[in-house]
């Protein structure tokens, strides 16, 4: 499995490099114009070995290196003459960056690092290619000048000759073992014992260690987190994706399947005739569209941050760390949860391999977990909402993604119940602020008995996680919004296709009104009839997206060899197909299995001679 995916894998970053030769060389925005072409998921249905060498270490070089640096690492990595990967997670820390034990002393004698993984926890382990496919790494360790702490820094490591892929003396370098999906990944672990690199393979745009020691301390320490801004950005559209590849499987299956007539005496309807049905696809179907469009407006603003960070301004870090958080945990906790409910709607035949939703489930689910653990990047966010309800209560004006928050903090109550799209928007965001209210009395008042910000944080967790989620509601419901509503080239819509567009945009609205509806009438009234009517509405969408929910997926444009599913087949042979994919199992090579003469037989002749001794 591993070969295949290096196989596949040098087959996509030759693609890779072709379309960046053509486009824009090094660029960010190359990536979802490759991900558009989702050959890259499908050929590599094991994970791609290197993944983390194009997202991560190729752009630490770039972003991080000086331009000497780049010279001399990076223009080698962007060619794929020499595959890194990012080492940063330790066996024994994660989340903590703080708290990693990988360490690099300076020698100022030989100028020279000497980087050490000192105890067993803090091994590298994790890093995707690591194992088996990277002869490099960037390796984040503790920086020690004199046995002083000065903070994290990136080294470029070689890790294994060039020629013989042999690990280098001081290297232990290996597998961390199987995972429950992603297998083709090689994610590895490393050791390092009195490793010594040139002072100059620490990556020094924005700190430097100087020959004599001398320590230039970053201008904004967190601009050496921006490779893990990157790749969130990149989760948010690659899990919208996979939602979007799991919801074509459903939904075609769902047209071919016939079960349980509706009316007595009528044949059996498709599923999706049944309003249950329509209820788990349909959403999952809006839900793709609805993060594909946040990730692109996320993506085109994580440029925008690039190009200002390499000019020096780091003034738009703040926010473009927010939403990429924001983005990042959404994106993967609803198309997460979104693959599992559609492949429930396909029943059985949904727990087949030969459906595929197995697999894509397995490729979406880590990323709740890498690029920052998701509940903890929620915590990030409730910190974040903190300082800015700071900000709105002295009066400031807060970042441009957060403008709803200054405005609902004016109103003095919720206006009159309309139930418009306009309306159920503003009850989200006006439920979000509310928590967002709550949450910084609570933290306040801990921060005002004297607890420290971190304690503070933890103590008043639940409700910064409620905030942290309800703001991300908020924007990715009112970048949906603007796109349907207010979008510049709404005009050149045909009538049809914008209402189709609206009709998502009340799904997707009522859904997620009723999804919180807890959170909202915490702080907004509204009457039975009010939600009675929303409960109409959503029975009604459903029933106006059902004839349009095939070409809806359709226009995903994921082919077969994409989907690879014998549900989800554009020809619609379900059955023959899932029959293909029976045949072919290793076990149905032969009528009897060899384990009937080795273990059945025997089990099952001991059983009867026993039963006949215990009738004499
Ligand atoms: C061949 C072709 C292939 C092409 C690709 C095609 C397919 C594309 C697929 C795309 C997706 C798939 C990718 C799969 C690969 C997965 C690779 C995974 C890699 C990893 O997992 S790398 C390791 C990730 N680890 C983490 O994210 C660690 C999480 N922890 C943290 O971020 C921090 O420790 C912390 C933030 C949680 C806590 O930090 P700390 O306690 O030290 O301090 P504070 O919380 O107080 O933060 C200090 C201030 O810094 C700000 N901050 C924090 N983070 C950032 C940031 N990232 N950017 C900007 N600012 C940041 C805080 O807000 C604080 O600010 P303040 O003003 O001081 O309050
Ligand atoms: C498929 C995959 C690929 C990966 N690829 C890479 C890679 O290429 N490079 C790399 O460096 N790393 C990689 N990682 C590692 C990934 O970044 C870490 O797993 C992630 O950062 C979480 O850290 P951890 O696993 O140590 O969990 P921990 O940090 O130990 O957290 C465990 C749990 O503790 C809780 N927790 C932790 N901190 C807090 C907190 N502050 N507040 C509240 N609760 C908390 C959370 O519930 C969390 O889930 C990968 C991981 C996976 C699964």
């Amino acid at each position: 499995m591993a070969s295949m995916s290096v196989k596949h894998a040098i087959a996509a970053a030759k693609k890779l490099r072709s379309l960046q030769e053509r486009f824009n060389p090094g660029g960010s925005d190359i990536y979802p114009a490759l991900m558009g072409d989702e050959a890259i998921t499908a050929l590599i249905p094991s994970g791609n070995p290197l993944s983390v060498h194009i997202l991560m270490f190729t752009r630490a070089l770039r972003e991080q290196g000086t331009d000497e640096q780049y010279e001399k690492f990076g223009r080698r990595a962007d060619n794929n003459e020499i595959i890194g990967t990012f080492a940063q997670t330790e066996l024994g820390h994660g989340t903590y960056l703080r708290g990693l034990e990988a360490r690099a002393d300076y020698d100022r004698g030989t100028e020279e690092f000497v980087l050490n993984t000192p105890k067993l926890s803090s091994y590298k382990w994790w890093p995707g290619g690591l194992g088996q496919t990277c002869n490099y790494c960037i390796f984040v360790a503790q920086l020690y000048i004199d046995n002083e702490a000065k903070g994290m820094a990136m080294f470029v490591v070689q890790i294994r000759d060039e020629e013989t892929h042999m690990p280098l003396p001081g290297v232990h370098v290996g597998e961390i073992g199987k995972k429950m999906g992603l297998n083709g990944v090689n994610n590895g672990f490393l050791g390092l014992k009195d490793y010594r690199v040139p002072r100059l393979n620490m990556l020094m745009r924005h700190q430097q260690v100087l020959p004599d020691g001398r320590f230039v301390k970053s201008p904004v320490s967190q601009v050496s987190y921006f490779p893990m801004v990157f790749v969130r950005c990149m989760v948010a559209r690659q899990n919208s994706n996979y939602l979007a590849q799991a919801a074509t499987i459903a939904t075609r299956y769902s047209v071919i399947r016939r079960q349980s007539p509706i009316e007595e005496g009528q044949p059996e309807p498709k599923i999706l005739e049944h309003l249950t049905q329509q209820m788990k696809v349909i959403p999952e179907i809006v839900t793709a569209v609805v993060y594909r469009l946040a990730a692109a407006n996320l993506q085109n603003m994580y440029n925008e941050t690039a190009e200002a960070v390499y000019r020096k301004d780091f003034s738009r870090l703040p926010e473009l760390h927010a939403l990429a958080c924001i983005l990042k945990v959404a994106t993967s906790y609803d198309s997460t949860y979104g693959i599992e409910r559609l492949r429930q709607a396909c029943g059985g035949h949904g727990y087949l391999t030969a459906g595929n939703l197995g697999n894509i489930f397995a490729m979406a689910a880590p990323a709740c977990t890498y690029e920052g653990e998701n509940s903890v990047l929620y915590l990030q966010v409730g910190k974040i909402l903190m300082k800015n309800w700071s900000q709105v209560l002295a009066g400031r004006e807060l970042m441009p993604s957060m403008a709803y928050i200054s405005e609902c903090s004016k109103m003095t109550s919720f206006p009159q119940w309309t139930g418009s799209w306009e309306c159920l928007l503003k009850a989200i965001q006006y439920a979000c602020v509310g928590s967002i209210r709550l949450a910084f009395q609570s933290y306040n008042a801990r921060v005002q008995s004297a607890q420290s910000q971190t304690a503070a944080v933890n103590y008043s967790g639940l409700e910064l996680t409620k905030a942290a989620e309800l703001h991300g509601r908020s924007y990715v419901a009112g970048n949906f919004y603007q796109q349907i509503v207010n979008s510049p080239n709404k005009h050149q819509r045909s009538p049809q296709f914008q209402k189709v567009l609206e009709n998502m945009l009340e799904l997707h609205l009522i859904q997620i009104f009723f999804r919180h509806l807890g959170d909202i009438l915490r702080f907004i009234r509204i009457t039975e009839d009010e939600i009675s009517a929303l409960q109409r509405r959503l029975e009604e969408v459903l029933k106006e997206l059902r004839p349009d929910a095939v070409a809806i997926t359709d226009a995903f444009d994921f082919n077969d060899k994409i989907l690879s599913s014998a549900l989800g087949c554009y020809d619609g042979n379900v059955y023959e197909r899932l029959f293909e994919a029976a045949l072919k199992h290793p076990l149905n090579r032969k009528s009897v299995p060899d384990f009937f003469e080795a273990h059945l037989k025997p089990f099952m002749k001991e059983n009867a001679d026993n039963a006949k001794k215990s009738k004499l």
